[in-house]
């Protein structure tokens, strides 16, 4: 294929975990981390909360990090300020956002509706992924304020905050050269695949990107869900945030429709917060190296979905040790497993919460991961794998770890 040609079509070409990274997706936090709150940290998905400060020196280091090794880093903000092609998308990007964040009241919205309208397109688009506070809405407007006081509700918010925009990997996700735009496991994130769906639809470079998945399906899919093993080879996640029928019809489509997909892996985990994604206990690290959770290698149960030659779907499911079943479907000679917390169970568990096993590769043996896994990172040196290591203090705090925190736009074919 001519990867020139198909990057101008679609802007997306990423047909694997490990080929050469050029073009990625970060949002950097902001506003939205200071709208959490203890009484609502569970709803909002976050275990504690970030300095935001730290998180944003720690996610420049990111940044930083990626752009030395040759990565062009783009930012969520200004793809979706970038998307606001003319007056009709803007007004239509507010009502739906409102609409979205479940603003029923007329006084309350109109309200909300000068204060967006207000703002710069980036500045708007900030506001909507930091929340608005009630406060914020008084202090514009008198009148405002003492209805607000009148309607006795004490919620401080007038739209919530969206605090887990730092995690790209998981509202929509790239495939091939087109995209799968995300139903979400929860409310709190659902609002979140809206920026994808004004990317995917006005911006001059992705409008054109072939879509796989819908956020207007009925069951839950979620990037951190799909590794995209080779340029035939699909894994998702069967798990907490992943359903069977999204898989069917993900399936369907990509192994249909794609050029190169021919198989999809599905990863049926254990569904739990701290094993949320298939990605927080499995990542690809190199051609035939992954690094995997211990602690639950004998709960994964992999089936293995292939079109026959009718272009009817056949699933099957496999017996037999993780390794042995990618070393058949990635046609290799040999599959190393490396395990997080280099086979303690205190450390592989400690080191799993805080992203351990989630490292992000930016080329075949070459990954990015996290300082306080030191554990697990020495296991992967051991390997024989070049790590790029960045700070995780605050950044950890959210539950998610280097890929969780990117979305590839462009790799090279492995
Ligand atoms: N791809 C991932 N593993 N993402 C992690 C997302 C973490 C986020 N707090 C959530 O619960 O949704």
């Amino acid at each position: 294929m001519n990867k020139g040609v198909s990057f101008l079509e679609t802007g997306i070409h990423n047909t694997s975990e490990i080929g050469r990274l050029k073009k990625v997706l970060l949002h950097r936090p902001g506003g939205e981390l200071e709208n959490l709150m203890p009484e609502y940290l569970e709803r909002l998905l976050f275990d504690d909360i970030p300095y935001l400060k730290e998180a944003q020196r720690e996610h420049d280091a990111f940044a930083d990090c990626l752009r030395q090794q040759g990565v062009e880093v783009v930012y969520l903000r200004d793809l979706v300020a970038e998307s606001i092609t003319d007056a009709d998308v803007r007004a239509d990007l507010i009502r739906q956002f409102l609409e979205e964040s479940g603003v029923k009241d007329d006084r309350l919205r109109e309200s909300l509706e000068d204060f967006l309208s207000a703002l710069p397109d980036k500045e708007m688009v900030s506001a909507m992924m930091a929340g608005v506070r009630k406060s914020q809405l008084r202090a514009n407007s008198a009148r405002l304020g003492d209805y607000l006081s009148a309607a006795g509700d004490d919620y401080p918010f007038a739209v919530d905050p969206l605090p887990n925009l730092y995690f790209t990997r998981d509202p929509f996700a790239t495939i091939g050269t087109g995209v799968s735009i995300h139903k979400m496991h929860t409310a709190t994130r659902n609002r979140e695949t809206l920026f994808g769906k004004f990317i995917f639809e006005h911006h001059p470079d992705y409008r054109n990107a072939p879509r796989w998945y819908d956020r207007g399906e009925t069951s839950s899919l979620e990037g951190g869900d799909i590794l995209i093993l080779s340029p035939q080879v699909l894994a998702v996640g069967i798990s907490q945030r992943t359903e069977e029928d999204s898989i069917d019809a993900l399936a369907e489509t990509v192994l249909s429709e794609s050029k190169t997909f021919r198989k999809l892996l599905a990863f049926d985990i254990p569904k739990s917060r701290s094993f949320m994604h298939l990605d927080t206990v499995f990542t690809m690290v190199d051609r035939d190296k992954f690094t995997v959770h211990p602690n639950i290698l004998q709960q994964i149960t992999v089936f293995v979905m292939e079109l026959d030659e009718n272009r009817k779907m056949k699933i099957r499911q496999e017996d037999g040790r993780l390794e042995d079943i990618l070393k058949e479907h990635l046609e290799l000679d040999k599959v190393t497993l490396i395990p997080c917390g280099q086979g303690s169970e205190i450390d592989a568990a400690r080191e799993q919460w805080s992203d351990g096993s989630n490292t992000l590769a930016i080329g075949p043996g070459e990954v990015v991961v996290y300082s306080r896994n030191y554990v697990t990172n020495r296991a992967l040196e051991e390997a024989g794998i070049r790590l790029h290591t960045i700070p995780s203090a605050e950044l950890s705090r959210g539950r998610g770890g280097p890929r969780c925190m990117s979305m590839p736009l462009w790799r090279e074919d492995p």
